[in-house]
């Protein structure tokens, strides 16, 4: 099925978020759309997906004007939409998830979920997908609850598949498998749709990239397109892609985590006694495929966790048993993997967001009344020094495009004095150009001579980052090793080898000429 955008403009108020945007998606092919936060993809999708009505602007399917009062007239129309934050409901089946909405998956009113599970069964097979129609959704890994959404769009007989930041929240080993899937849809005569910050992914997948800036299309660049001229396109101007950043000169240990185990309700370890310390002037990265204890080892210091044993010290106080509060009180800087869970509240306005446990504090309060013009001017003052692209500070941090709120996060986290700053995903959702700035202002804040624990599950950023670099698997520390290690070691300790069992086996390889750049380990 052929796709044609032809001058699609979507405003909000006096802001145009989409330009008079063409755009042609031919049949069986992976159409990428690129540009920096704020540029307008996600606003273009959601005009694609019936979700917004356009300003102004037609939209083509096989050459036939239509028009969509919303995602069902989209659907269809053969249109279909993996969005970032997923629509499933956790305590469902697979099958009953498919089967929701879906009219031709029901009967007399009545859901028919043998026939959805034969559907499920059916396209699992043809696309390699490993999939059971029976499984709880809640109990599935993110990549594979994906797979059920893009189930649900083919089960619903989508023609062109629209993936809007698909890979953010997968690890690199799921990352490779969509990729797969994507590269099979393509050819079974699929058309999608597929929008990354990841230069690399963008140019392994592609049939052609189109690149957005400031709402209007700048150009289209072939897929073998250099990462720097893409960059530059997106941007424009030239990016530094890699960081430079001088050798560190720690100080003091400040931070200090000693024999920390984090257990759930039913008393599983899910983070098992481990110790690390982190000086001033250092960034200590973790790394670790997601969910191998990083995020309770963050909650843990946070004190947002009930079951913790061990020990977690700032500049010598104890803070296991300290609430959130006290432990912010303390000078920690904090970014929460979830910005729009945790890191946010939408309603409130970009202003109010930027000081959300400061409101309290001079000159955000005077005399038990919030003090609007300081409010104001620090919202200029961050809005400008970390480019978040807003129409007005006053607006709902909702209304900001992904990225843009990642930066209203890390805006406010780092505009006080820190004795610890810990970042979980300090990048997600950002393009390129912001991550050039946000690495270089985590790397001054290191060079202020505040301890850094950053928490990535990309290992680019890792290795960007990091002086020295901790390795989690199944809640265990598999060693701590220096910021410069190599990614085949990095990837043998990720699948649980000890650093010196993953040297050991590196150095065996390498005596027998067996090795492959990344080992037996994960694959990154
Ligand atoms: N509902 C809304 N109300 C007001 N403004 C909006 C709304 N949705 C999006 N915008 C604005 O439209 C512009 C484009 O946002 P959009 O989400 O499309 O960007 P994007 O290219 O997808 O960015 P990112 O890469 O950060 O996800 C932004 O300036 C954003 O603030």
């Amino acid at each position: 099925m052929k796709l044609e955008l032809r001058g699609i403009t979507k405003s909000f108020g006096t802001l145009v978020a989409n330009d008079h945007i063409d755009l042609v998606v031919e049949s069986g092919q992976i159409h990428s759309l690129l540009g920096e936060n704020g540029a307008g993809k996600s606003t273009l999708m959601n005009v694609l997906y019936g979700l917004y009505s356009p300003s102004s602007g037609q939209i083509l399917v096989d050459d036939v004007p239509v028009s969509f009062s919303g995602p069902a007239d989209a659907m269809a129309a053969g249109i279909g939409m993996v969005h970032q934050h997923f629509m499933l409901v956790p305590v469902f089946t697979v099958a009953e998830n498919v089967a929701l909405g879906a009219e031709s998956t029901s009967f007399g009113g009545v859901l028919n979920l043998g026939d959805t599970r034969r559907k499920i069964r059916e396209i699992s097979a043809q696309f390699g997908f490993d999939v059971d129609p029976d499984a709880l959704v809640e109990d599935l890994p993110v990549g594979v609850q994906q797979r059920v959404e893009i189930i649900k769009a083919l089960v619903r007989n989508s023609k062109i598949l629209i993936l809007d930041e698909p890979t953010a929240v997968l690890t690199p080993q799921e990352t490779d498998e969509l990729m797969e899937i994507m590269g099979q849809l393509r050819d079974s005569g699929t058309s999608i749709v597929f929008i990354s910050h990841k230069l690399r992914e963008v140019k392994a997948i592609s049939d052609t990239i189109t690149v957005i800036r400031r709402g209007k299309v700048v150009g289209s660049a072939p897929p073998d397109t250099s990462t720097t001229e893409l960059a530059a396109m997106m941007v424009g101007r030239a990016v530094n892609l890699t960081l430079n950043k001088a050798d560190a000169t720690p100080g003091a240990e400040t931070f200090k985590v000693s024999n920390l185990t984090v257990m759930n309700d039913s008393g599983h370890r899910l983070l098992d006694n481990v110790s690390l310390s982190v000086s001033q002037g250092e960034i200590l990265a973790i790394a670790g495929v997601q969910g191998n204890g990083q995020t309770e080892l963050t909650q843990a210091v946070l004190g947002l966790h009930k079951h913790v044993l061990g020990s977690i010290t700032l500049d010598g106080k104890e803070l296991v048993g300290k609430s959130v509060s006290q432990v912010l009180e303390s000078g920690v800087g904090f970014v929460p993997e979830d910005r729009q869970d945790d890191g946010l509240v939408g309603e409130l306005s970009i202003a109010e967001n930027l000081i959300l446990d400061l409101y309290k504090k001079a000159p955000y309060s005077r005399g038990g009344t919030l003090n609007r013009s300081a409010i104001a001017q620090n919202s200029v003052e961050k809005v400008s020094e970390f480019d978040i692209r807003a129409q007005s500070p006053r607006d709902a941090a909702h209304t900001l495009s992904g990225g843009n709120q990642q930066k209203v996060v890390l805006a406010r986290e780092l505009s006080r004095p820190l004795k610890l700053f810990i970042a979980s995903q300090p990048t997600r959702g950002v393009d390129v150009g912001s991550i050039e700035f946000l690495h270089k202002r985590i790397v001054a804040e290191r060079d202020a001579g505040t301890p850094v624990v950053i928490v990535s599950t990309e290992l680019d950023e890792v290795l960007e980052l990091a002086d020295r670099i901790a390795v989690l698997f199944a809640g265990r520390l598999m060693g701590i090793v220096p910021g410069k290690s190599s990614r085949a070691l990095l990837g043998l300790m990720m699948a649980g080898l000890s650093a010196e069992e993953a040297s050991e086996q590196m150095q065996s390889q390498k005596e027998s000429g067996t090795t492959g750049e990344t080992g037996e380990g994960v694959q990154l």
